[in-house]
Order: C-alpha cells, then structure tokens, then sequence
C-alpha cells in the first residue's frame, strides 16, 4: 500500500483530500505566510555575523586607494629595462605603509615590497627571485611584460561602486568587504523571535539523573544551536508535559513572538496534544507534510506568530527544521532562501524506499580512490540522531520512487549549503 492513502481524523481545510502535503507545496504554502522583519538597527561590524543588511552600501574610497605591488622585488620604468639583465640602481625603496617619496631618474628603480605604494614613475615590478643585487644596483635577469605585478588602484572595489544591497546576509567574507570600505557600524534588521520549546512528559534535564522510560531533552540543544547558526534570536521555553493545559500556557506565552518551533505531541497519540491546542488558540494552515522522517509537522498561527510544529523524533526534528523552517526564518529575517545546492552521486548501497514520500536518507559523500559516490548510513530509524551526526549529506529520494539499487545515481543535498541568497554570488 502507497503511504499517500494513509487516513487520520484529523482534516484541516487545508488538505480536504486528508493526504501529507508534499514537500515542494508545504515549502511554498510556509515561505508565503512569512512576513519579514522590518525594524532595523544600527550595529557594530563586528557583531553582524549572520544579520541581515538592512542598507545598501556604497564606497566612498578606492580600494585599494592606490596602484601597489604584488610582489616583493624591484620597481622600476619598463623603458629603462628594455631587455634581460638590464641593470639599475636602486635609489630608494617603497613599503607598505611607507611610501617612497622620492623620483625616479632614467636607470634607476626602487626596492618595493607587496602592498607598498608604486610610485609615479614605475610602472612595472620584477619578482626579486629574478633579480641579483650587485652592490647599488641590480641586474634583472628576467624582464617581466610592462605592467606586471602592478594592482591597479581600485581593483576590488572604485569608489563609488555599489558594495552590498539591503537583504545580505552578512558571512565573513561580506563582513571583512564592509571594513574595508572602511564602515565600524551598519543597519541590519531587528533578529526575528523565535520561541522554542520540548513537548513530552518522558523529557528531563541534561544535568540530571534519569530513570527508566525517561530520555534527556536532546532536541532542545539541537533547536537551540540551528537558531543560533541562522541568527535568531531564540526564546528557549523549556519542555512542556503532554497536557492540553500546559500547552495551552505555552502556547500564549510564545504568541508574541515572531515564530514558535516545538517539537514533539504532533501525531495522532492519545498524548498528542499540540494540534488540537494550535487549532483552539491559532489556527491550522496545515498538518502532514509527504517527507519521511518528519511527515506529522504542523504549520499554522498563534497569536502575532507563526508556528512550526516539528514532530518529536529527534532525526524527524532536524530533517524538518533544515527542509521548513530554516527557509521560513531566512525569509523572515529579510533574507531571501536559496534553493538547495543539489548534485547526482552514485549510491554504493542498495536502498530501501516505499513509495509515498519524499525521503531524506543520511548519507555520506566519500571517494573511494578518485571516484566520488554516497553511502547511506546504515541505522535510518528517525530515533537515531547518530546518523544525523555521522552524515555530511543527505540522499534525497522522490515520493513516487520504490527500491534503489547500489549504483544508481541519486541525488545527494550536502550538509554544508548555501541557505540564503547572496545577491553578489
Ligand atoms: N499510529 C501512528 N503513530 C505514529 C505515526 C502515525 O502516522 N501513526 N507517525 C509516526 C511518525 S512518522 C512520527 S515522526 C512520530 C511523531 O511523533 P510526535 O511528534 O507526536 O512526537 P512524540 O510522540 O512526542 O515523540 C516521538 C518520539 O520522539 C521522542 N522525543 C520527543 N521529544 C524529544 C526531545 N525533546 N528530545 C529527544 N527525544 C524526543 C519521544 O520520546 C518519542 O520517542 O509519531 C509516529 N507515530
Ligand atoms: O516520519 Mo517519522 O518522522 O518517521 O519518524
Ligand atoms: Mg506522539
């Protein structure tokens, strides 16, 4: 039997024909509920890891402000060194920092560091292993092509150019391009507010002592570091027992939020409370999503926020998250999502798939010799965050496909992504 027949009680509008939404349509249906950010700040450079710009940036300057070298060696007038072994005098030298201030006359060069100032008169730089120094001269042995080894002022970025646009994320290498236009602070937007917390009576501490039938709140940490890795300004709530009346006081409490993550409670247990309190506080957009782990995630509204409820599994937490929310908050950070960088790897073993839905295996990109390929992990239980861990990609497997056999190509999603639009990539 095909899992898309699979029937529950529950039939939000939403879905009247009661099937799990796939994957491509609940990423959509969540992306167009999302409202940006759009108060802004203004914040120290240094503290913009993962902000969103929220200003265009213009330079004022050249960069670099002025033709240098990029090589440690000679400087000098090509006319003057008209072949090799031409030999000159060298009249002064030129270091970063401190210019050479003096003129050249006809035959004479100066010694010249990488990133010193090229003063009026050179024109090109000769590398010093192709020099030999002979008292106050120096012969080149090597004549390089006129111009070379000289960066023109204004190579990265002319005063004037725009630099970035509002709607960057900032990375480190957009951080290290803001300083060096020379701006200690920028406007980013505000953070979005995203409370989070556990759902489950068996849930304890990390720093306790458990008993049988107990497990520590693990997927708390992992939320927990996925906010902090997007920029968000996580609220982290706690755990919440299995009870309509405790979640019904969370669920209030994060409604001033901008978005709320929980994770367990959202199947159809006796002691699965989270859709029932969302239907009666907020309201369910949807429930179901076609993608295996993770398929009875919970999308809808509470309050000023939007909710996400991610189903308890820990490895069916993470897949939804990456899949659903991580896009979600992107764009509610006044960032824009990128789609996933994706690629074909052959698969070294055979995998077990159902047709229904979407399926993310965890898997790792290996070489064996020089030829690239992908092997699953071999424990896929959605209770087993270890393969979650152990993978550095995942194997992503159309709802409609059955069984794979070992060396069919399938597509591969690496872990390490591009998540956000960058308008200068
Ligand atoms: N009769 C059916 N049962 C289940 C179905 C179904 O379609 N019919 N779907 C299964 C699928 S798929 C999933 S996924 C789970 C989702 O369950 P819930 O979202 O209701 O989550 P819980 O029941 O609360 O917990 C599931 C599992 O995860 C552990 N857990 C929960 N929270 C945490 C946490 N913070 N840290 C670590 N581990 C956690 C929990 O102890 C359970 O073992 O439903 C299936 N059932
Ligand atoms: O889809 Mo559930 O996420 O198998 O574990
Ligand atoms: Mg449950």
């Amino acid at each position: 039997m095909s899992e898309s027949s699979e029937q529950s009680g529950f039939r939000p509008d939403a879905q009247p024909d009661n099937r799990p939404m796939p994957l491509a349509d609940a990423r959509a249906r969540i992306i167009a509920a999302i409202t940006p950010v759009v108060e802004t700040e203004r914040v120290a450079l240094a503290d913009t890891l993962h902000r969103v710009l929220a200003e265009d940036l213009q330079s004022d300057i050249d960069v670099p402000g002025a033709d240098n070298s990029s090589m440690d060696g000679y400087g000098f007038a090509a006319a003057d060194a008209p072949e090799h072994g031409a030999r000159l005098r060298v009249v002064g030298e030129s270091f970063a920092g401190h210019p050479f201030d003096g003129r050249l006359a006809p035959g004479e060069c100066i010694r010249i560091m990488t990133g010193a100032v090229v003063p009026p008169g050179v024109d090109t730089i000769v590398m010093q292993e192709n020099t030999r120094t002979d008292d106050s001269h120096v012969v080149i042995d090597t004549v390089p092509a006129r111009g070379s080894n000289v960066r023109p002022a204004g190579e990265d970025l002319a005063r004037g150019d725009a630099v970035m646009s509002a709607g960057t994320y900032l990375r480190p290498a957009d951080i290290a391009v803001v300083a060096s236009i020379g701006r200690p602070e920028v406007a980013v937007f505000r953070r979005p507010r995203v409370a989070f917390f556990s759902t489950g009576d068996e849930l304890r501490p990390i720093d306790g002592p458990i008993e049988p039938g107990q497990i520590y709140d693990s997927n708390r940490y992992g939320l927990a570091a996925l906010l902090d890795e997007l920029g968000m300004d996580g609220i982290n709530m706690g755990v919440v027992g299995d009870s309509p009346e405790a979640l019904r006081a969370a669920f209030k409490k994060a409604s001033t939020a901008d978005a709320i993550v929980t994770s367990g409670g959202v199947s159809v247990g006796a002691a699965d409370f989270v859709l029932d309190v969302l239907g009666e506080q907020g309201r369910v957009d949807f429930w179901r999503v076609a993608i295996k782990p993770g398929k009875p995630l919970a999308f809808g509204t509470v309050g000023d926020a939007r909710f996400f409820g991610l189903p308890g599994n820990p490895v069916s937490t993470a897949v939804t998250f990456l899949q659903l929310v991580r896009p979600a908050l992107v764009r509610m950070a006044g960032g824009t999502p990128a789609p996933a960088t994706r690629f074909v790897l052959p698969t070294r073993t055979a995998l077990d798939k159902r047709p229904g839905r979407e399926n993310f295996l965890r898997a790792r990109m290996e070489m064996d010799g020089t030829t690239p390929g992908v092997r699953a992990i071999d424990h896929q239980g959605s209770g087993v965050m270890r393969s979650m861990s152990a993978a550095n990609c995942f194997i992503v497997l159309p709802a409609e496909l059955g069984e794979v056999a070992a060396g069919t190509d399938v597509v591969v999603e690496p872990f390490a992504q591009a998540i956000w639009d960058h308008p200068a990539d």
